[in-house]
């Protein structure tokens, strides 16, 4: 079990996660309130935008925009690292295909289908709209099975195309993946997935994954989200991306004794082998789904992001290994905000990076070309080329936001006769451009686009200008647009880091948004590390410069994502956000009590996070459970108080979550971290908790793990007793149906323990095994009774898998007869934990 996530890990969700397969108020027309109006699907501006900038032949503009007005159907991925994976995936193929197939009038279509190119069957498109799953009565069974398993974590739905740019991401179990911009966290649950598939039971693999947001209460979120994943090899932080900061630890600012009071990290500098770039953007591909933007957009929108995107681009560069890969991806058809970027990337990298052609890999997914040229709208004018923005709009228009990424003077020269250096001869036809290569520029405005009025105050200098096109391969970038598969618009782009960056990328990521723009610089030569002091100051330097500079964006509040979570307050324990952090790790000396001090002040709010190292909870633990001596605990454990009297939850961490936590201390802690680790050991804090030989129980999330090392508190279950603890939730110990198992629970002594289901082949006597296939809950062991601590939905969902994997009709377990005197009242599972017994109180026994 401990490779693949336990089923009952996952009670959180039951009340902070919204199940997105539910109704809310606007998707029902005849509640009371307003009457519901549909949203507009038109925007004169957005149709001219695109038109002009030939994202797709003229011919398919009208299939095109079609689309875009269609409501997007619902997808969801299959959690690959959930144990019952391939049940859920038979169940759908064989099952759900099947009988939902008399529910499309058309013929040519599938009521569900697998996306092709989603490796294994894993990721599933359905050919309903929520609506209409929530309408029908013959879709009803299959809407709760979709609503159960994604609140339990099983499934996640997710737009199809925002599947996408983990999948080039080529990650590995033993990879360090950083997720820049990741809230609200579906694809950083994706990568989660694959760096834990595979991997054995109570083992943890090699790798881990940062996912950061600049948005607390998005990086909150992000934090639920990742929950359902149960991972120790999480990190979540709360940084700007284009400021993430480099952990990188000169070992010579400490002297010798400070060396040797805390251990050597394994890594001197936080670098990753892969960095997901998924940047804030516009968000117009998402229109099928946020019909809001029709009325919301503008092309102001993409040019006002396109710094920012340039900025966290070069970021992920900086943190990126040498060989490493990073994907660019965005949820915008504007290709300021796509290849634009992409182009500049290039520019500033020289040589350094390359953009991969992946035509090869996911062959299935329908893609088209990046653009090679293109043009900005600013304020109702066309410009193509930076000499065409009007001096006191080049604080919002910057070169990079064309083809050539030059600036005037640059493009002056190079229209006296050097263009093969920048593009395609001018006669070259691209193939998606609708518009000649002469015109003029600032003709063909709508009138809804603001700044129309001041058109002719600021006519650009000349209008004998000559299309730019970019002669960098951009063709490898990918488009996916809505009416090739059916789906949102996506662009992604990948990138291969070949050697270190140049020193120039950096000075250009500081010049980026000064006033005097002087692009493209000399690359120069010299190769630099990613050293953290200077660049963080270089940074944060252009942080103050980009405050001033002015912005056209309109973005929208929120950018419509899937999975939309409704923030929640995170975990909190307010007495402990007021204490100091690590005490265990903390120097000594005078040096580093002022950094540290310096620190607290700087993650003002942010609980610290303190390793757990006190050896008498610990033992108590290990001695409790018999946790073999094979279990790694030193430097493991997590807290997030540095006083071990008020510690309430221990947090597991993989080895390198621990070498990065570690490197993070010697660095002077520069990651803001708001979530890290599994968590493991909860205090128990009811009276009869509290009476119990050790003060922590183990918690549903880090059971797996701990499982296949777990030698005492642990029984094994017959399956009619398995279903029936589940089923009645506490039951006494003589009413087992196999007394001998009631006989063995009542010698367990008091507190927590775990029920593991007896296989078919295993005989009693037979050492408890551990495998992925192990299924075990953890259990109560109170004075009379045994009692689940798992949630009802959690019990529920395993009781109808049980069924389904022993062949009964789903949702129809067969009931075997009830024990005598089962603590429940016998009507089925019961709600929540409330069972009420003489020794089992709604208080007592833990909820988990
Ligand atoms: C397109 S969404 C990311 C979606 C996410 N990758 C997913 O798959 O669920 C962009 C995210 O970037 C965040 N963001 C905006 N500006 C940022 C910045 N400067 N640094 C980091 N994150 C930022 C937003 O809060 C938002 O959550």
């Amino acid at each position: 079990m401990g490779g693949k996530r336990g089923r009952t890990q996952r009670k959180h969700f039951k009340q902070t996660r919204e199940n997105v397969w539910k109704k809310n108020r606007s998707d029902n027309p005849s509640s009371d309130g307003p009457p519901w109006e549909p949203f507009a699907t038109q925007n004169l501006a957005f149709e001219e935008y695109y038109r002009e900038q030939g994202i797709v032949p003229d011919e398919e503009w009208d299939v095109f925009m079609v689309m875009l007005r269609k409501p997007l159907p619902a997808a969801f991925r299959i959690n690959s690292s959930g144990q019952f994976f391939k049940d859920i995936r038979s169940q759908l193929e064989n099952e759900f295909m099947k009988s939902l197939e008399a529910e499309v009038t058309d013929g040519e279509v599938q009521a569900i289908r697998p996306l092709p190119w989603y490796p294994e069957n894993l990721g599933w498109h359905l050919n309903f709209s929520r609506m209409q799953l929530r309408k029908t009565q013959s879709l009803e069974r299959f809407h709760e099975f979709l609503k159960q398993e994604n609140e339990i974590g099983n499934i996640t739905r997710q737009e199809a195309v925002s599947m996408v740019p983990p999948l080039f991401l080529d990650v590995h179990p033993h990879h360090f993946v950083l997720d820049m911009c990741a809230a609200p966290g579906s694809k950083t649950f994706q990568l989660l997935e694959i760096i834990h598939q595979s991997t054995e039971s109570g083992l943890l693999p090699d790798g881990m994954v940062i996912a950061n947001d600049a948005d607390i209460q998005r990086c909150n979120l992000l934090i639920h989200q990742t929950k359902r994943m149960c991972s120790a090899n999480l990190i979540v932080t709360n940084h700007e991306a284009q400021h993430f900061p480099s952990c990188h630890w000169k070992k010579n600012c400490l002297d010798t004794s400070e060396t040797e009071s805390i251990k050597n990290p394994m890594i001197s500098q936080l670098l990753f082998d892969r960095v997901l770039c998924d940047v804030p953007c516009s968000g117009d591909g998402t229109l099928r789904k946020a019909p809001d933007i029709w009325r919301k957009w503008n092309a102001g929108m993409g040019n006002g992001v396109h710094r920012l995107q340039v900025q966290i681009a070069m970021r992920g560069l900086q943190l990126l290994k040498v060989d490493g890969r990073m994907v660019y991806s965005t949820c915008t058809m504007n290709p300021v905000e796509d290849e634009a970027v992409v182009a500049e990337i290039l520019r500033r990298c020289g040589g350094s990076v390359e953009l991969l052609d992946v035509s090869t890999e996911l062959p299935q997914l329908v893609r088209r070309p990046g653009l090679k040229k293109w043009k900005v709208r600013d304020k109702g004018n066309w410009l193509v080329s930076y000499k065409d923005v009007p001096r006191f709009r080049r604080v919002a228009i910057v070169p990079s936001m064309f083809p050539s990424g030059s600036s005037s003077d640059v493009v002056n020269a190079l229209s006296d006769g050097l263009h093969e250096d920048i593009g395609a001869p001018q006669d070259q036809d691209m193939g998606n451009s609708p518009s000649s290569g002469k015109r003029l520029q600032n003709g063909s405005n709508l009138d809804c686009e603001e700044g129309l009025g001041k058109l002719e105050s600021f006519a650009p200098p000349t209008v004998d200008l000559v299309d730019e096109v970019s002669s960098l391969p951009l063709e490898r970038c990918m488009r996916i647009l809505p009416h090739d598969q059916n789906t949102g618009a996506f662009f992604i782009a990948v990138f291969h880091k070949l050697s270190l960056l140049p020193a120039a990328a950096l000075e250009n990521q500081g010049q980026f948004t000064s006033r005097n723009m002087d692009f493209p610089k000399k690359l120069s030569d010299e190769l630099i590390e990613d050293t953290n002091g200077l660049e963080i100051n270089l940074l944060e330097d252009d942080a103050d410069h980009h405050s001033e500079v002015t912005s056209d964006a309109d973005l929208p509040d929120k950018q419509p994502e899937e999975g939309a979570l409704e923030p929640d307050p995170q975990e909190k324990e307010p007495e402990e956000s007021k204490l100091h952090g690590d005490e265990e790790i903390s120097l000594d000396s005078s040096k580093m009590e002022k950094q540290r001090l310096q620190i607290q002040g700087k993650w003002k709010g942010v609980d610290p996070v303190v390793f757990f190292r006190d050896e008498t909870v610990i033992n108590s633990i290990k001695t409790f459970y018999g946790i073999d001596a094979s279990f790694p605990f030193d430097g493991h454990l997590v807290a997030r108080n540095s006083d071990t009297h008020r510690v309430k939850r221990i947090y597991y961490i993989s080895k390198a979550v621990q070498d990065v936590l570690t490197l993070n201390v010697q660095a002077g802690q520069q990651l803001k971290i708001t979530s890290v680790g599994l968590k493991t050991f909860e205090r128990q804090t009811s009276k009869e908790g509290t009476s119990t030989e050790c003060t922590f129980r183990i918690s549903s999330e880090g059971m797996p793990l701990l499982l296949p090392y777990i030698t005492k508190q642990i029984l094994r279950a017959s399956l009619v007793d398995f279903k029936h603890i589940l089923q009645f939730r506490a039951i006494k110990f003589a009413d087992f149906f196999d007394a001998e198992f009631g006989d063995e629970a009542s010698k367990l002594k008091l507190g927590c323990c775990i029920v593991v289901l007896r296989k078919e082949d295993e005989a009693t006597s037979d050492p408890i095994q551990v495998d992925s296939s192990t299924i075990a809950i953890g259990c109560w062991k109170g004075k009379s009774n045994l009692a689940v601590m798992v949630s009802a939905v959690d019990s529920q969902e395993l009781l109808q898998r049980l069924s389904v994997q022993s062949g009964n009709e789903r949702g129809s377990l067969a009931e075997e007869s009830k024990p005598l005197n089962s603590e429940a009242d016998g009507t089925g599972p019961t709600d929540g934990l409330d069972v009420n017994t003489e020794s089992v109180t709604t208080e007592q026994v833990p909820t988990c």
